[in-house]
């Protein structure tokens, strides 16, 4: 079955069933190690993981961990050009569950992304990145205990379906033409529009299908959160990029107002019954006049539509969501991409889930870990429903590597996630644990170290997670 590896001897594989994983007490995990500093991260972080799992559970449970390649590591196992060999991929989809160091992708041509590959090849749809503060964090921010959220991006499609032309290449040209010549001036709302001809050209596509999925486990998980928490914000460029991003926001919304009607109020029903309350007699047009605050400037057609909105959220929602009872529902709102990067950081404690298509969410989860400390501090998962794989947010950080010296914070949170994923919350905790009370102690690598006042002496990467491990108790 394997042309170069070999499973553990013991241990036994993660089933799914209804998308949930089936553990056992000695599950086989497939690792990558990961390109660039993966070779000090991984190390640490099975240490620590190993730990947990022993003391939690006084040694009734183990992960059997199962080494396959991808990446330079691959190359040198399997050959040249071998970056992710067939062997990674029968043991994933064998085995369910795996997690991962970090993994190069070569800037303007060579190899295509392996970490987006393994999404795409595994339809791991949903990148969940929570970002949150463990206290005695340092951060370049005054108050980073206000921002906990959860990056939701959407994992497969965007751009990084990778579906481009270079510039002058044959087909690329070809495309060009043809949009030129045919379809732009097929399409009135484009008038004149010409694409020069010496530009590279990429798609850009984003279905239905694709983010009512990922709105779906976002609500899911607003479900299960604290009520204060339970909000989901769709998260677009939709002013400008209106049948892409414009319509992620609207599929967002049906979904969440069909799927979830009772279990959500989006943000403008919460104005329009929120008005009633406090006016009981207030006209629909009056109410309209509240919500839109430019609305005496609208063309009557605009106006009639904002009235008739008013109308159909009182007759279809008063009952099951009015007097109040909109409160306790999730609040499903939405905000442009480049004002949410502001709000996170100046209205930190009013965001919750942070529902995005994929370039957006890999933009915005570095920005929000950077608040909360920094890129050692990321952790993430790459979840569909019949598998899933842990990695960090950062990348292979290429000068760090083999110097013992970076964050395996986010790799080690990565597994926590794992392990929460798994149902072995005790093990989780005892990491969470360990690893609030070496920070909350001034026991932490290079990053975090330069950013304390008074500034300490920063452990390795190998000795963090000893003292993680040290304050388990
Ligand atoms: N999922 C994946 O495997 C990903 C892979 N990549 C790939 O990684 C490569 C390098 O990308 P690059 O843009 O340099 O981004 P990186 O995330 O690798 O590193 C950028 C900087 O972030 C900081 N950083 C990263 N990881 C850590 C950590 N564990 N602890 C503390 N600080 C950290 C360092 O800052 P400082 O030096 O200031 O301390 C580092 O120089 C590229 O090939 C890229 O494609 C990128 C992202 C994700
Ligand atoms: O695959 C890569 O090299 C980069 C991907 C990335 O930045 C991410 O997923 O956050
Ligand atoms: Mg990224």
């Amino acid at each position: 079955m394997y042309e170069k590896i070999t499973p553990p001897s013991t241990g036994a594989k993660i089933t799914f069933k209804n998308g949930e994983p089936v553990v056992p007490e000695n599950p086989i995990i497939p690792f990558i190690r990961g390109d660039g500093t993966g070779i000090d991260i991984w190390p640490a972080t099975e240490k620590v993981l190993d730990a947990a799992v022993a003391k939690a559970y006084s040694g009734k449970r183990k992960i059997s961990w199962f080494r396959v390649y991808a990446g330079d590591e691959a190359c040198d196992l399997y050959g040249t050009y071998q970056y992710l060999p067939q062997d990674t991929l029968t043991a994933i989809k064998e085995y369910g569950v795996a997690i991962k160091g970090p993994l190069t992708t070569p800037v303007g041509g060579g190899i295509r992304s392996l970490n987006v590959a393994l999404r795409q090849i595994f339809d791991l749809y949903t990148c969940v990145r929570p970002c949150r503060y463990y206290a005695g964090t340092p951060s370049p921010h005054k108050t980073p205990e206000k921002l906990d959220v959860i990056v939701y991006r959407e994992n497969t499609e965007d751009i990084y379906l990778g579906i481009e032309w270079k510039q002058g290449s044959e087909i690329g040209t070809r495309l060009i033409k043809i949009l030129n010549e045919e379809l732009i001036p097929a399409t009135p709302e484009h008038g004149k529009k010409q694409i020069p001809l010496d530009a590279g050209i990429g798609i850009k596509p984003i279905s239905k299908t694709g983010s009512q999925r990922l709105v779906r486990r976002a609500i899911k998980h607003a479900l299960l959160l604290p009520k204060d928490k339970q909000q989901v914000t769709l998260v677009h460029k939709g002013n400008i990029m209106k049948y892409t991003e414009g319509a992620f926001r609207d599929w967002g919304y049906e979904l969440a107002t069909t799927e979830f009607r009772q279990e959500t109020v989006t943000e403008r029903e919460s104005w329009i019954l929120g008005n009633k309350e406090k006016n009981p007699n207030i006209s629909a047009e009056e109410n309209a006049h509240e919500i839109d605050p430019g609305f005496d400037a609208l063309t009557p057609e605009k106006k009639a539509q904002i009235v008739k909105e008013v109308e159909t959220v009182l007759n279809t929602i008063w009952e099951s969501h009015g007097n109040g009872q909109w409160k306790d529902k999730i609040m499903v709102n939405d905000r442009i991409a480049d004002s949410i990067f502001q709000q996170i950081q100046t209205r930190p404690d009013e965001y919750s889930i942070l529902a995005t298509m994929n370039l957006n969410g890999d933009y915005l989860s570095d920005a929000a870990a950077a608040i909360v400390g920094g890129l050692g501090m990321g952790p993430g998962a790459n979840i569909g429903d019949s598998c899933a794989i842990f990695e960090a947010t950062h990348g292979t950080a290429p000068k760090h590597a083999g110097l013992d010296k970076i964050n395996p914070g986010s790799v080690i949170l990565s597994g926590v996630m794992m392990l929460e994923y798994m149902g072995w919350q005790a093990a989780a905790d005892l990491i969470k644990k360990g690893l609030g009370a070496a920070i909350a102690n001034g026991q932490v690598t290079y990053d975090l170290a330069r950013l304390m006042e008074p500034p300490v002496q920063p452990l390795k990467c190998s000795e963090f997670a000893d003292a993680i491990i040290k304050h388990f108790g």
